[in-house]
């Protein structure tokens, strides 16, 4: 079976590399703005489910892997931030405080269909504004949900998880190698 990664996303194609997974890159094009649902882990899973329908699937030995990422705190949902005020507000929010990144996941192939969500707990450092404006001039926060990168500058502003560090990174990884056992996909 051949694995297609419907995701536009570095991460996500460097965390197969980690195991050794070997894919083809066929990318989604999904308007997120047109999903309104609040609740944040069926939101991931709609988002996951658009992209991963979005990218044909051309043989019977295609399995298609899509997945989303955001950052929910209290009430607000947090995608890749629009601006630089956006990312400050982002950040702002999240700054001592506990958040959760959710990621949704689907797995398709011509004859089966495999759609779940992964939530991690993030706890952050309180932070000053210099220390959002020091970040914000890295240019780290911009492709990232939430406005920051743990596995990158915004690993900085974290002081702990609960649950799978790589799902904060935009996909959990050990769940996913262990799914796609399922769809004829081995490392
Ligand atoms: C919170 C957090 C998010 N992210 C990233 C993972 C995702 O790539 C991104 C969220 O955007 P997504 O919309 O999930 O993914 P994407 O637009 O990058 O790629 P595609 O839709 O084509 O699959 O945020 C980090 O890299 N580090 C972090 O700490």
């Amino acid at each position: 079976m051949n694995l297609i990664l419907a995701s536009s996303s570095p991460r996500r194609q460097e965390l197969l590399k980690q195991v050794h997974i070997p894919f083809t890159i066929r990318k989604p094009d999904v308007d997120e703005s047109q999903i309104t649902i609040t609740d944040p882990a069926e939101k991931v899973k709609q988002l996951a489910l658009r992209k991963g329908r979005q990218v044909p699937i051309q043989n019977n030995n295609e399995v298609i892997l899509a997945a989303d990422t955001i950052v929910a705190f209290e009430n607000n949902i947090f995608e890749k931030p629009k601006s630089k005020l956006d990312a400050y507000q982002m950040l702002q929010k999240l700054s001592g405080n506990t958040h959760e990144v959710y990621t949704g996941v689907m797995l398709r192939s011509t004859n089966k269909e495999l759609l779940f969500t992964e939530c991690t707990t993030v706890h952050f450092w309180t932070l000053t504004d210099e220390e959002i404006d020091a970040y914000l001039a890295t240019n780290d926060a911009y492709d990232k949900a939430g406005g920051y990168g743990i596995q990158s500058v915004g690993a900085m502003f974290v002081k702990g998880i609960n649950g799978d560090y790589y799902n904060v990174v935009g996909l959990p990884l050990s769940t996913v190698v262990r799914q796609l056992r399922d769809f004829g996909i081995s490392h």
